[in-house]
């Protein structure tokens, strides 16, 4: 407000300046009484009105640094707030969640969508500051001359009223569709990124690169569409601006019948008032234009908060919340006990009521044909899933009654695809975990994958290409096995864990795992029979239901669903 005060002052600075110029005393409007109070008399109101209008300047870069100072740090401080927000929200849902969504839509809201937000607030803070001056530099052209200055406004208002009806109403809807398509090219993107193996081999690029192309084709015109629409204003304001002047210039020359120039000082000022109004004008267009085109994606983290605050009330979480969790403990048997699940609502069950029990420290194998539903049972134990009805439960312990980090510390999974990241193996072995250089590389000895590390250039500090891209699968699922040694854990869930991997490679990989699970329980759930022939108890899944129970050797004697698979796996081998 004190900026926008000082601004206008500097500008009516202007009005002496140019009567004494001029040697006019016009005493026409009611400056010439506030400069004739402010100037005394023996002061030359030539320098006194330099003097002030320097001191004025001095004062205004002040206020502009402090200003400018106070926009970055909101900018960087909303951007910060919602970079925190959007991760803490995203790191507290559920699995079913990121199944449920496109990586790609993700990823822009935790990279375009939160830099959209900052810049809105920034935006917003510019807006606000232009409206002020546009709001006293209307009082002072009042001031200055209340007839042209009426015309102005109502031609103003309605100039508003046309631009928020036809050019906001269409920076808001292309800026929606602009948001759309940049959703489109960033799903596009890390698609690509993320099978880059699978499109080499498949030597798909081409067809990659034309939907990428498509996306950015999309990008481009809407870019264009939303860019021009909000320069437009500015453009009509440039054209009112200097139509007023030389309809004014006219104008005066035929009212005062050619002698205008005891009217100079105010007309020159009203123009430079003019001149400094429409940019800040312009300025609020621009502005609004702005934040009306990164409403959308201002909108998706709404819905992303949103979406998190009606999770955060359901009643079952609330009641989850409130349930007191219970230190992990088995001693006895692992239950699945008239387990249900479905993937959603409408869909049917995957697993249908499902009961078996699996004891301490045996070694449970869970085999059947693909889309069974063996992943689903372990995604159940791993927590990644809820079951619909019934549940699991340890030594008679329903699993969601377990502290979570607790039951978790104490399963170690080992899946088909392993995560590696982008990072020395030491600390791909540690995966966040605090230990010594010592327990990791005990870890990596047990799981026989020391010799292949140390056979690298820089050892244990070697780093691995994203995705694991410098090591063979086989290495590959040895670090995932030492990853899962140094945790100690007391369930091991191998879930197709050699499926990728040649026979050589799998054989490797279960010696370690037999060597190092004598002391666990161990489930096993395979495609391969194989891996699983020396299983306590295997059981045979069917469309989500157990068809059949044994040791190899009885479910072969059975010669029932075993029997069939193991036969026809033999065939092919
Ligand atoms: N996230 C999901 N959403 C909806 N349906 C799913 C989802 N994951 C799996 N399914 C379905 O559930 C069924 C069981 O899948 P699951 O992955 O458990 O089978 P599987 O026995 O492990 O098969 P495979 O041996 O081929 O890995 C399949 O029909 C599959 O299409």
């Amino acid at each position: 407000m004190a900026f926008s005060a000082l601004d206008v002052f500097r500008v009516a600075l202007i009005y002496p300046i140019v009567n004494y110029g001029l040697d006019v005393n016009s005493n026409l409007s009611i400056f010439d009484t506030i400069f004739q109070l402010i100037f005394p008399l023996d002061v030359n109101p030539f320098i006194a009105s330099g003097i002030l209008l320097a001191v004025t300047t001095l004062f205004m870069t002040g206020f502009e640094i402090i200003i400018a100072y106070f926009a970055s740090l909101t900018f960087a401080s909303v951007r910060n707030t919602t970079d925190h927000l959007v991760f803490k929200i995203l790191k507290s849902q559920p699995y079913e969640y990121f199944a449920g969504h496109k990586q790609g839509d993700l990823l822009y809201i935790g990279q375009i969508a939160v830099n959209q937000t900052g810049s809105a607030v920034n935006n917003f803070i510019i807006f606000i500051q232009n409206l002020l001056l546009c709001t006293f530099y209307l009082l002072f052209i009042f001031i200055l001359s209340f007839e042209i200055s009426i015309f102005i406004l109502i031609f103003g208002v309605m100039f508003v009223f046309f631009i928020k009806k036809i050019i906001f109403t269409r920076i808001y809807n292309h800026g929606r569709i602009l948001n759309d398509v940049s959703k489109v090219k960033s799903v596009i993107y890390n698609e690509f990124i993320s099978g880059i193996k699978s499109i080499f081999i498949t030597d798909s690029i081409k067809f990659w690169a034309k939907k990428y192309d498509v996306a950015v084709e999309k990008l481009l015109k809407s870019y264009t569409k939303v860019v021009f629409i909000r320069r437009i204003p500015g453009i009509i304001n440039n054209f009112i601006l200097f139509m007023i002047i030389a309809l004014g210039a006219i104008g005066l020359y035929i009212f005062t019948d050619g002698n205008f120039l005891p009217y100079i000082g105010i007309f020159g000022t009203y123009l430079l008032a003019l001149y400094r109004m429409i940019p800040a004008l312009n300025g609020c267009q621009t502005q609004y234009g702005a934040i009306m085109q990164q409403l959308p994606a201002i909108e998706s983290v709404y819905d992303l908060l949103k979406d998190y605050e009606d999770s955060e009330l359901s009643s079952e979480k609330v009641a989850d919340k409130k349930r007191e969790k219970k230190r992990f403990i088995f001693n006895q048997a692992i239950t699945f006990r008239d387990v249900n699940f479905r993937y959603k609502e409408g869909l049917n069950n995957t697993i249908q009521n499902l009961s078996f029990e699996i004891k301490k420290n045996s070694k449970v194998a869970i085999v059947g044909n693909s889309g069974a539903g063996k992943t689903t049972i372990a995604n159940l134990l791993a927590l990644l899933y809820k079951p619909t009805s019934g549940g699991v439960l340890v030594d008679g312990v329903n699993i969601y009654d377990f502290s979570k980090s607790d039951y978790l510390r104490t399963l170690g999974y080992l899946g088909q695809e392993t995560f590696v990241y982008h990072d020395t193996i030491k600390e791909n072995i540690r995966f966040g975990l605090e230990c010594s250089d010592e327990d990791i590389t005990e870890a990596a000895k047990l799981a026989d994958a020391h010799e292949f590390i140390m056979a690298t250039p820089d050892g244990y500090e070697t780093i691995i290409g994203d995705q694991g891209m410098k090591l063979s699968g086989g290495q590959r699922q040895r670090v995932a096995i030492a990853r899962i040694m140094l945790r100690k854990p007391e369930i091991l869930l191998l879930d197709e864990a050699t499926s990728a991997l040649d026979n050589v490679s799998e054989q490797r990989v279960m010696e370690s795992v037999d060597r190092l699970s004598k002391d666990m329980t161990v489930i096993i759930i395979a495609h391969r029979l194989s891996t699983v022939q020396n299983a306590d108890v295997i059981h045979v899944l069917k469309k989500g239901k157990i068809s059949e129970s044994g040791t190899h050797k009885e479910l072969l004697e059975a010669k029932g669903e075993y029997y069939n698979l193991y036969t026809k796996q033999k065939q092919h081998n």
